[in-house]
């Protein structure tokens, strides 16, 4: 199967629009990743040369909905082939265009297409199509293989009156924003649109800062520079003949309330609203409004029961929980079996559960806690260091430490907790490596090293993989307040005393949200745990 490939469909639009879900499943069975689809219906009466390829199209109505509808019905197959139409040949004004060549980012090692013609000339000189192809398109494989899509002719739809063939508006500076994260074929319905509608220079404001961390799961939103990056190689691939400014914006507005030589916003259903305000910011600066491209929402038709029926980022953030989120490196100074994993995660992040679920599906649980308290019980070592560093305040009745007495002076004073670290960690990873090798001799396959403080100790190396869980600081808060009967100011400073969600999931394999019900936490362990075990076994 190629990774990458080039489609180039040379039917009218009107035959090939009732095709789309047979030529893009044929093209899912040839390509696994990227699939680059151009529109070039004068291939099917011009002689095939070099300016054949990027002859102009014009920006028809019929177009712009065959687009849309080739993006939804690639999102209906809910597969991962990451669709993207090329869009620089198409012009409002196709008399007077000059497209450029593409600069396509995965080298293509396929050419798939609808034409028996174009089939004849691959066969009669593959050097020579070849050579024609890679002046329009770059990275192109010098050895491509070639695939004819079987996908018949359609009935004419009979909507093909002037109305469809009228060309539409396009402006020279169009606008557009949003968070851009996991970049969806909702994104590159918007881009899309407003890569059609411009003609020299594209703006994205790209949300960052606090306004992003309203959103659901936002911990686990990809950093400004990865959504940046994403945008600007989609836009640089489907449309080279524009200019395009990416910028960073923390308010609803961003560039559209300080340029005023904008002319377009292209906004979803969802935004619309704030496409109004924008321009009442912008009268109110003596600016020309903007006119308002709207995109309809685009139904999600692979959604579970719990996200929403659109297409949304924080859907795909929640299938991102229990996944792999970074690859897992290989450490050699570990045995494979048992295959050693780590729970940590936040104060009331709900480790604890997680691990009840992993014991039930088969792990062996090292609790890094109890540990503690077995590691500064009366006797032990760490019980005289204690009582030498904190004094003798420290004991309860029974002369044993009383830990919510230590907690207090330690979560109170930073440099006490990490003397308290100091003399407690060492004691902890020497007990929780005796309790490990216990389980390798009874033969355990998975041991889970539950420790709360993991990364801050540094024991990520005695591990393989390090998967965290988190839930938002409200709800920690909550719990807090109900479980340990801390008031909310007690609460916020345990919190503190911590490293935050985001870098600890920056340091993790797998993250788990128990925010919801048990259910769906209990969902994303056995997600987890399934997919663990194809790694382990893999390995
Ligand atoms: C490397 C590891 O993770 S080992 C496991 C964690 N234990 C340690 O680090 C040992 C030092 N800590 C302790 O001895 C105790 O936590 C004490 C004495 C400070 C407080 O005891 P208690 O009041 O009984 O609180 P408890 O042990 O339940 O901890 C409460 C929270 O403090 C946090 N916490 C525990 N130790 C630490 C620490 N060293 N640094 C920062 N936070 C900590 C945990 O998140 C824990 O929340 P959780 O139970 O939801 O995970």
């Amino acid at each position: 199967m190629a990774k990458a490939g080039l489609l180039i469909l040379t039917q009218p639009l009107s035959h090939l629009h009732s095709l789309i879900l047979p030529i893009i499943k044929q093209a899912s069975v040839v390509v696994s990743d990227t699939l680059y689809v151009f529109l070039q219906p004068a291939l099917q009466n011009q002689q095939l040369s070099k300016s054949t390829f990027l002859y102009p199209l014009g920006f028809t109505k019929e177009l712009q909905s065959f687009v849309k509808e080739f993006y939804l019905n690639s999102s209906r197959l809910c597969h991962n082939l990451d669709i993207r139409i090329l869009l620089s040949h198409i012009s409002s004004n196709p008399s007077a265009h000059i497209a450029v060549p593409y600069s396509l980012k995965k080298e293509v090692s396929v050419l798939l297409s609808d034409s028996v013609k174009f089939q004849d000339s691959w066969m009669q000189g593959k050097n020579s199509l070849t050579d024609i192809l890679k002046t329009s398109f770059s990275n192109i494989k010098s050895d491509l293989s070639f695939s004819l899509l079987s996908i018949g002719s359609a009935e004419s739809s009979s909507s093909s009156e002037s109305e469809v063939l009228e060309l539409l508006q396009t402006y020279p500076n169009v606008v557009l924003g949003g968070t851009f994260d996991q970049l969806h074929t909702g994104h590159k319905v918007l881009l899309t649109e407003s890569c059609l509608r411009c003609d020299k220079k594209l703006t994205v404001g790209i949300t960052d800062g606090e306004r992003n961390k309203k959103k659901v799961l936002w911990e686990l939103m990809e950093p400004y520079e990865v959504r940046w990056q994403k945008v600007d190689n989609f836009v640089k691939e489907v449309k080279p003949n524009i200019v395009l400014e990416a910028v960073k914006i923390f308010d609803p507005f961003g560039p559209t309330i300080t340029d005023p030589d904008l002319q377009c916003i292209v906004v979803s259903d969802e935004t619309k609203a704030g496409g109004a305000s924008v321009n009442e910011e912008r009268i109110k600066r003596g600016f020309s409004s903007l006119d308002m491209v709207t995109i309809e929402l685009i139904e999600d038709s692979c959604h579970a029961e719990d996200e929403e029926s659109k297409i949304s980022s924080s859907s795909y953030r929640k299938r991102l929980l229990g996944t792999l989120l970074t690859q897992v490196p290989v450490k050699q100074h570990l045995d494979k079996c048992p295959y050693r994993l780590a729970i940590t995660g936040g104060i009331a992040s709900g480790k604890s559960n997680v691990c009840s679920e992993l014991e039930k599906l088969g792990a062996k649980i090292v609790n890094c806690d109890l540990l503690g308290h077995k590691a500064y019980a009366k006797g032990m070592p760490a019980y005289h260091k204690i009582i030498q560093e904190f004094g003798n305040s420290v004991l309860g009745e029974d002369e044993e430490i009383a830990r919510p007495k230590l907690g207090q002076i330690v979560f109170n004073d930073k440099s006490k907790l990490e003397k308290l670290n100091s003399i407690v960690w060492p004691a902890i990873r020497q007990l929780a490596e005796e309790e490990i090798s216990g389980y390798k001799k009874a033969g355990a396959k998975v041991v889970v090293l539950e420790a709360a403080v993991l990364l801050e100790a540094g024991w990520d190396d005695m591990v393989h993989e390090v998967w965290t869980t988190f839930v938002s600081a409200e709800e920690a808060i909550r719990r807090l307040i109900t479980r340990n009967k801390f008031n909310k100011e007690d609460a916020q400073k345990r919190l503190d005393s911590q490293i935050s969600n985001v870098d600890r999931i920056a340091r993790s394999n797998v993250a788990i949200c128990p925010e919801w019900e048990f259910e769906v936490t209990r969902k994303q362990v056995e997600k987890a745990w399934s997919l663990l075990q194809k790694r382990i076994t893999q390995a």
